[in-house]
């Protein structure tokens, strides 16, 4: 397949009174077309930061950013997104060519205004279309996640979760992008809303060759979609392997912590817990920063020095002990 997009050792730091947070802490890897990698990792590793450093949608207290993200695309060329300017991104890569799905952003949908209005509005405001071009754009989204057009005419509150998570995802895919980062996309629905949306990403995903970056808590929805998964341990990718393999061999020994602590109704099994926290991304401990809590350390190499990203089989992984 070929590639979509590359990151090679990607960097954001954030500033703040307590000092400089390594959010996103040398990120290299690449996604094909039509292809979908999930972001697995605890609260505070970074994957937010890293969707928000790819597409460009930054705080003001950004301490420091850097590193290449090359996109592959048909009608740019290959360009370094990193080398573009705000305004650039703005005109020609976001939401076009990349758009996000906010985490928990069906709530963000304005409770007081119609879906039309919502939708309509960043067609005309930031692209510069007629409403009568971005109603037709907005229709035929809505169509293509499940929706009649009448959704348009409704206020937010007349709908259901699932409804308006259609119509984030509606907003997300409108403009014909090639990659969709979705963060968090079902975790405020229930199980069979959340499968049915999962279901509608599938189909989306093969109807459009469409490529994305799901950023999970929820390993087993990323077992569902993803072709490769991406575990983010703070600031650091730490294992990158296509989903078969991760899911049967995590070879990481955090990964496999990860892997021990989701529970599962078809076996008996204890679950496990990480012990600890993940660490201070201000001060993040030397060496392999998963040391301080990994059963395997080994003394005098792990607490010591960085372990860099080799291939073992078919997987990638960051650790000393391959
Ligand atoms: N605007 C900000 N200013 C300073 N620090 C921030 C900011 N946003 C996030 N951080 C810090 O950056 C680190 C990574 O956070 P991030 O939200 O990217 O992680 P995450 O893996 O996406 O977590 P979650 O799954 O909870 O969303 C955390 O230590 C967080 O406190």
């Amino acid at each position: 397949m070929p590639p979509l997009l590359e990151l090679r050792n990607v960097k954001m730091y954030y500033s703040t009174s307590r000092g400089v947070v390594r959010a996103v802490d040398g990120i290299s890897f690449r996604l094909n077309k039509g292809e979908a990698m999930a972001l697995v990792g605890e609260s505070g590793s970074g994957k937010s930061s890293l969707a928000f450093t790819i597409i460009r949608l930054l705080p003001r207290n950004v301490a420091e950013i850097g590193g290449e993200i090359f996109f592959y695309d048909d009608e740019l060329g290959t360009i370094d997104l990193m080398k573009m300017s705000e305004e650039e991104i703005r005109r020609k890569i976001r939401w076009k060519k990349i758009s996000m799905v906010f985490q928990a952003s069906m709530n963000a949908l304005n409770p007081v205004l119609r879906v039309r209005d919502q939708m309509i509005e960043p067609l005309v405001l930031h692209l510069g279309l007629s409403e009568d071009e971005a109603l037709k754009i907005s229709e035929e989204a809505l169509r293509s996640v499940g929706l009649t057009k009448d959704v348009l005419m409704r206020y937010p509150f007349e709908l259901s979760g699932g409804m308006k998570q259609r119509v984030v995802i509606a907003m997300a895919i409108m403009m014909k992008p090639k990659l969709i980062i979705l963060d968090e996309p079902t975790s405020a629905l229930d199980v069979i809303t959340q499968a049915n949306i999962m279901n509608l990403l599938k189909e989306l995903k093969t109807k459009y060759n469409l490529s994305y970056i799901l950023i999970t808590h929820d390993i087993a929805l990323a077992s569902e979609i993803a072709d490769k998964i991406g575990v983010m341990y703070a600031g650091k990718l730490v294992e990158l392997a296509p989903a078969d393999v991760f899911f049967y061999k995590p070879k990481h020994p955090y990964s496999q912590k990860l892997l021990a602590a989701v529970p599962t109704l078809r076996e008996e099994k204890t679950i496990e817990y990480i012990p600890g926290d993940v660490p201070s991304l201000i001060t993040p401990p030397s060496g392999c920063r998963f040391h301080p809590r990994c059963p395997y350390a080994i003394k005098g190499k792990c607490d010591k020095e960085e372990p860099v990203m080799k291939h073992i089989e078919e997987s990638e992984v960051a650790c000393w002990l391959y």
